[in-house]
């Protein structure tokens, strides 16, 4: 039970940092004393413009990067310490995902399963299942990766993702580079499984409707600090004016001063 120390939360991390060294020797601080909790079953969005963390924490989290201070625990295993324990318990999904581009989606798809300890016999059934939830057409699924649209790639890698049913899931974007109706499907597909499963979600995104419409709490970080963590309400309502709530594109004028596009143009001319 939640509360008595018997039930660990997916995600805590405390006091995270790290920083990177630019090529002129200029210091970035891509995450800034970063705390953050995703109880089970909890879809956290965090919200924010172009370099203001969002990669290096999922890739933190992924144990991709490691931190230079503070900690991070998956359902209470120290990632830091432990690496390929917590690698099992998530999969994370993004627009940088590896393929092997000259085998087909299907290939990738069936050999993802196996490192997962997931036979063909059983992956090929739920590979349709999840490739026709996604509207990725199954019958392209013969063909080699690099045939295919960055859009449909991006389905590829979410099917991946879901083929494994991991218990935390780290969405970097997933529906960046999508057209609208691929989007649709792919957020109608987060619903369900956030329905339909005990999994723990972070959704990294610059779309306000999608934070809005698919996560429990949302966090909005600039410049490598959540600046502000609540429910999508409870945000609105803390940035109301005049009696009427404002939407969360406001909410992130009014918390950070930018809209996301002039805060992400800022950072293109770093
Ligand atoms: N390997 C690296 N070396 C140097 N700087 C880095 C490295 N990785 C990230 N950064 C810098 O750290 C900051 C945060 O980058 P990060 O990719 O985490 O942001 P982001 O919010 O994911 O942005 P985007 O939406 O553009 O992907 C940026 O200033 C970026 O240039």
């Amino acid at each position: 039970m939640r509360g008595e120390g018997v039930l660990v939360e997916a995600l805590r991390m405390r006091g995270v940092r790290k920083r990177f060294r630019r090529r002129r020797g200029e210091v970035v601080c891509a995450l800034e004393d970063v705390s953050l909790e995703i109880r089970r079953g909890e879809v956290v969005g965090i919200l924010g413009p172009n370099g203001s963390g969002k990669s290096t924490l999922v890739r933190v989290i992924s144990t991709l990067v490691l931190p230079d201070s503070g900690s991070v625990e998956v359902f209470g295993v120290d990632a830091l310490r432990h690496p390929k324990r917590v690698q099992r318990s998530m999969n994370r999904v993004s627009v940088e995902a590896s393929f092997f581009k000259k085998l087909s989606a299907m290939e990738n798809l069936l050999y993802g399963a196996k490192l997962y300890g997931v036979s063909d016999r059983e992956a090929r059934p739920r590979i349709e299942e999840i490739m026709g939830h996604i509207g990725f057409d199954y019958k392209r699924a013969a063909e080699p990766m690099e045939h295919l649209s960055r859009g449909m790639q991006q389905k590829v890698a979410l099917a991946r993702a879901l083929l494994t049913s991991p218990m935390l899931m780290l969405l970097d974007e997933p529906t960046t580079g999508l057209d609208p109706r691929s989007r649709r499907d792919v957020q109608a597909f987060i619903r369900r499984i956030r329905e339909a499963h005990d999994s723990s979600i972070l959704l990294c995104t610059h779309d306000m409707g999608e934070a809005e419409e698919l996560c429990d709490r949302v966090g909005i970080m600039v410049g490598g600090r959540i600046i502000a963590l609540d429910e999508p309400r409870r945000l609105k309502e803390r940035y109301a004016s005049g009696g009427r709530l404002p939407d969360l594109e406001e909410v992130f004028m009014a918390a950070t001063g930018y809209t996301v596009e002039e805060a992400s143009a800022e950072e293109g001319e770093r």
